[in-house]
């Protein structure tokens, strides 16, 4: 029996901005099941891969695969319905609408990228017990009737994640999941996405190594466009290419 295909592949993917490439012939793989990280300094190329496997930016060339199909070429739509989700921006939050107002819309459109129809309250009952398990898993049920402009910004992050699973997709991709957080919202939402990780695969950017370490199966590390070294966390954080990627030449001498 042959393995099952990596749940998002890219074959040579690259991404060119008027003649620069800010992705360049990336492979990945990421493996059914998996959590992996993409990192790498300032400028690698880890928000255009990011955007290039939802489906946000087209690419300049290459593939990508989704469970072995090829999705080259789709509209995020087209991602989406093949089950790859990506966690919402903040600034596309309503902030006059409630937390729960906010899951309801998402699992009525049954897409993230739906927002463009309105209604009826009625209608939107019909997702209130979903909507609320989903609040309650990313810790938020006691904030459902919170308008997004009144939670505090780790809440708000964590409303994110909740819209993203609301499409229950089987790839979740995640950028910056801790990005601008304090220690308590970094710590629960490690809790948070150690728990929906079951079932799925997630990619992740993320700056913060305690938060890689701590979820990552695997690690991709990205520089000036290209995969620098991939591997588990424990072999990359240690190996000497990406030290001297992050801190200089100077740093590996430091730490033999
Ligand atoms: N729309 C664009 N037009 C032109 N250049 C771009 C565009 N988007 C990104 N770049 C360039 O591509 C390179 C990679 O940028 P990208 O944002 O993907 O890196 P990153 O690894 O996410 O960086 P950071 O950690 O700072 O967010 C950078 O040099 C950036 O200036």
């Amino acid at each position: 029996m042959s393995p099952d295909p990596p749940a998002l592949r890219a074959i040579g993917l690259t991404k060119e901005f008027r003649g620069f490439r800010a992705v360049d012939g990336v492979d990945l793989a990421v493996a059914a099941g998996s959590v992996h990280a993409l990192v790498g300094p300032n400028g690698a190329g880890k928000t255009t891969l990011f955007n290039l496997l939802t489906g946000f930016l087209p690419q300049t060339a290459g593939r990508i695969e989704v469970a072995g199909v090829d999705v080259t070429g789709l509209a995020p739509e087209g991602f989406a319905g093949r089950g790859v989700a990506r966690s919402f921006q903040i600034t596309s939050l309503f902030g006059q609408l409630t937390a729960l107002e906010h899951v309801e819309l998402a699992l009525q459109s049954g897409s993230s990228l739906g927002w463009k129809f309105w209604r009826s309250a009625k209608l939107m009952r019909r997702y209130t017990p979903r909507a609320m398990e989903l609040l309650d898993m990313v810790g938020l049920a006691d904030l459902a009737g919170t308008t997004a402009d009144a939670l505090a910004y780790g809440r708000k992050r964590a409303l994110e994640l909740a819209l993203a699973l609301a499409l229950d997709p089987s790839v979740l991709l995640l950028d910056e999941p801790t990005a601008g957080m304090g220690l308590e919202d970094v710590d629960r939402t490690v809790a948070l996405i150690a728990a929906i990780r079951t079932g799925r695969t997630v990619v992740m950017v993320e700056h913060n190594m305690s938060v890689v370490g701590a979820l990552a199966d695997r690690v991709t590390v990205l520089q000036a466009g290209k995969v620098l070294v991939e591997g588990p966390y424990d072999e990359v954080r240690a190996d000497d290419r990406v030290i001297t990627a992050y801190l200089g030449e100077g740093a590996v001498r430091a730490a033999h």
